[in-house]
């Protein structure tokens, strides 16, 4: 049996302010995400499954990630929960998408709290194995399943 690792790539754009930091981060700014998602397992051997062959449908892992990480944080501001509160209620009385995170919403944050959210929601035949986010065209984090044994 091989064990076969599918990637999954996802885009999105979202707004976010890095608390405290000293630099333009600080400020409300936008960058396009792009987030790959790999998973591991074995191909389905069944001539008669509809899956035959695949790890996973892609289908199925696009409709997971679309749903559970993607929907939420698209087109979104990501504050730390702690931010003003002035501000919070100014951007809900406005309607804006905002989403309180009870982290600072850098790339390692936001990589550690899709893992966590992924997970649970993988069919039992697969593994989450790694995640790549790109916050900017030059830099990304990474997430693997080998590195937190
Ligand atoms: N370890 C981390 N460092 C930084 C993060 C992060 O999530 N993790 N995030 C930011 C900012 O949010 C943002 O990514 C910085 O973007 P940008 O100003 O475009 O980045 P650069 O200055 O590197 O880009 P240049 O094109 O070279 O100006 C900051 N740090
Ligand atoms: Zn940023």
């Amino acid at each position: 049996m091989s064990s076969i690792r599918l990637t999954r790539l996802f885009t999105f754009e979202a707004a976010h302010a890095l608390q405290n930091y000293k630099g333009g981060c600080r400020n409300i700014h936008g960058h396009s995400y792009k987030l790959e998602v790999t998973i591991i397992g074995t191909p389905i051997v069944s001539e008669t499954h509809p899956n035959d062959g695949m790890v996973m449908d892609f289908k199925e892992l696009k409709k997971i990630v679309q749903e559970t990480i993607i929907e939420p944080i698209d087109h979104a501001l990501l504050l730390r929960q702690d931010a003003p509160l002035e501000l919070v209620e100014a951007l809900r009385h406005l309607s804006h998408k905002l989403v309180l995170t009870p982290f600072q919403p850098t790339c390692e944050n936001m990589l550690i709290d899709f893992k966590q959210k992924l997970r649970h929601l993988l069919p039992p035949q697969v593994r989450l194995h790694s995640l790549k986010l790109w916050e900017t065209e030059k830099s990304f984090a990474e997430w693997y399943a080998s590195d937190n044994l």
